[in-house]
C-alpha cells in the first residue's frame, strides 16, 4: 500500500536532551513538501559528530531532535517539483547540500552550499521553516538536514545523492560522511602529492581514511599519531608507515615530528577535534610550505591558537567540510569507486547492530573500540 502523501508513523531514536540516552519511540513523519524527499532509511552508521552533539558540545545542537547523518536508503516519495530522484531510487542523504545554483556552488572554490544551510542549522525545512517530525503533536527537530536515526526521514532534494542500486546499502551508508571526509581532505583540500610526508593526528575512521587517501596519492611517509596504542596495528593496514604515541615522549609531539622528518611534514591532518592537537598539527609542518588541515570538530567555546610567526614563516592552516567533495555530484562517483574496489568501505565497519541497540553503539564509539557501527533499520 502506498504511503505517498500520508503521515508515516515509524520508529526513531529521539534525543530528548543532551547527555541523555536516546529513546526509541514512534514518531510522525509528515509528507515531503515542494523540493523535499522522504527516504526510507535502511542503514545508518554513527559518526563521532553525532556523539559530539548528543554530548552537548555543538553550538547548533537543538533538542529534542533526531540525530544521524551517515546513512543510505530508498526514496519513499518526493514533493512537488522534485525531478532528480523518484520513489524506489537508492540514495545517500548528504548533510552538505549541493544546489548547483547558489553563489557557493557556482564559485568553483568550495563544496559548501548556501541554499538550505540557514534552515538545517536550526533543525527545520526551508520552505515553511517547520519540522517534518513530531511526536504526538510535539515538534522534534531535524539534525544536519539528514536525521537518519529514523526509519523514515525528510530531507531537501538538494541534499540527496542518487547512487547505483547495485551497491549494498549496508556498506555505502559510510559514504555519507567519515570516509569521503578523510579521502577528500587529502585529495581535494591538501592535494597531497607523490613523495610527500604526512602526519595524521587521530586514527579513528576519519584519520584512517586520510591514511588511505595519502597512500593512494603516493605519500612517502605517513605518520599516525594517537594516544590510544590499540589503534596502531589496524592503521598500518590503511597506509600508516610509522606510529607515534604522544604519551611515550617528554617533548611536545610537534618537536618529535620535526626531528623525525628533517624539519617537519609537508601535510598534517587533525582528526581529533582537540584544539591543542590542532596546534601540534600545524606546528609539526615544515617551514616555508607545510600545510595543516583541520578536520576535527571542536567543542563549543573552543578556539585555536599558535604564534602568528608559524604562518609568517610559510605554514598554512586550512579546514575542510566533507573533504571538499561536492555531495550530489561526487558521492555517486565514490560509490562507483567502491564497486570497482578502488576505495575501502567494508574495512571501516567493526560492528553491526539494530536501531534498538543505538545506545550500546554510542557506548562503543566512546570506548574507542569501534570504528563504524552500522545499524540496520529495515531490510529492502
Ligand atoms: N570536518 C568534517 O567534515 C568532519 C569532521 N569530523 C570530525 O572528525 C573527528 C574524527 O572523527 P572520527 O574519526 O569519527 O572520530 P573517532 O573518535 O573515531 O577518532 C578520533 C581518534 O582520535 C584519537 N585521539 C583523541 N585525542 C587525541 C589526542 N590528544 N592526540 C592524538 N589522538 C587523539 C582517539 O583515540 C581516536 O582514535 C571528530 O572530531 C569528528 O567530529 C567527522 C566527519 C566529518
Ligand atoms: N555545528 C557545529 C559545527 C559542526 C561541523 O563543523 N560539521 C561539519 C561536518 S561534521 C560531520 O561529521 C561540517 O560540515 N561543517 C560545515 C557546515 O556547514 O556545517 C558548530 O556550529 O560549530
Ligand atoms: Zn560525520
Ligand atoms: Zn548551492
Amino acid at each position: 500500500m502506498s504511503t505517498e502523501g500520508q503521515v508515516i508513523t515509524c520508529k526513531a531514536a529521539i534525543a530528548w536532551e543532551a547527555k541523555k540516552p536516546l529513546s526509541i519511540e514512534d514518531v510522525q513523519v509528515a509528507p515531503p513538501q515542494a523540493g523535499e524527499v522522504r527516504i526510507k532509511i535502511t542503514h545508518t552508521a554513527l559518526c563521532h559528530t553525532d556523539a559530539y552533539t548528543l554530548d552537548g558540545h555543538d553550538p547548533e545542537g537543538l533538542f529534542p531532535c533526531i540525530l544521524g547523518h551517515e546513512a543510505a536508503g530508498i526514496v519513499e516519495s518526493v514533493g512537488e517539483g522534485v525531478t532528480e530522484v523518484k520513489a524506489g531510487d537508492h540514495v545517500i542523504p548528504c548533510y552538505q547540500a549541493e544546489c548547483k545554483e547558489c553563489k557557493f556552488c557556482l564559485s568553483g572554490k568550495t563544496n559548501l552550499c548556501g541554499k538550505v544551510r540557514s534552515a538545517t542549522g536550526v533543525g527545520l525545512m526551508l520552505s515553511d521553516r517547520k519540522s517534518r517530525f513530531s511526536k504526538d503533536g510535539k515538534v522534534i527537530y531535524h539534525f544536519m538536514g539528514t536525521s537518519t536515526f529514523s526509519e523514515y526521514t525528510v530531507v531537501h532534494a538538494v541534499s540527496v545523492a542518487k547512487v547505483n542500486p547495485a551497491a549494498p546499502l549496508d556498506k555505502i551508508c559510510l559514504l555519507g560522511c567519515g570516509i569521503p571526509t578523510g579521502l577528500g581532505a587529502v585529495w581535494n583540500t591538501a592535494k597531497v602529492e607523490k613523495g610527500a610526508n604526512v602526519a595524521i593526528f587521530g586514527l579513528g575512521t576519519v584519520g584512517l581514511a586520510v591514511a588511505e587517501g595519502a597512500k593512494a596519492a603516493g605519500a612517502a611517509r605517513i605518520i599516525g599519531v594517537d594516544i590510544d596504542p590499540s589503534k596502531f596495528d589496524r592503521a598500518k593496514d590503511f597506509g600508516v608507515t610509522e606510529t607515534l604515541n604522544p604519551k611515550d615522549h617528554k617533548k611536545p609531539t610537534q618537536e618529535v615530528i620535526v626531528e623525525m622528518t628533517d624539519g617537519g611534514v609537508d601535510y598534517s591532518f587533525d582528526c581529533t577535534g582537540n584544539v591543542h592537537v590542532m596546534r601540534s598539527a600545524l606546528e609539526c609542518c615544515h617551514k616555508g610550505w607545510g600545510t595543516s588541515v583541520i578536520i576535527g570538530v571542536a567543542a563549543s567555546g573552543q578556539e585555536i591558537s599558535t604564534r602568528p610567526f608559524q604562518l609568517v614563516t610559510g605554514r598554512v592552516w586550512k579546514g575542510t567540510a566533507f573533504g571538499g567533495f561536492k555531495s550530489r555530484s561526487q558521492v555517486p562517483e565514490l560509490v562507483e569507486k567502491y564497486l570497482k574496489k578502488e576505495i575501502k568501505v567494508d574495512e571501516y565497519i567493526t560492528h553491526n547492530m539494530k536501531l534498538d541497540d543505538i545506545n550500546e553503539a554510542f557506548d562503543l564509539l566512546h570506548s574507542g573500540k569501534c570504528l563504524r557501527c552500522v545499524l540496520q533499520l529495515s531490510s529492502l
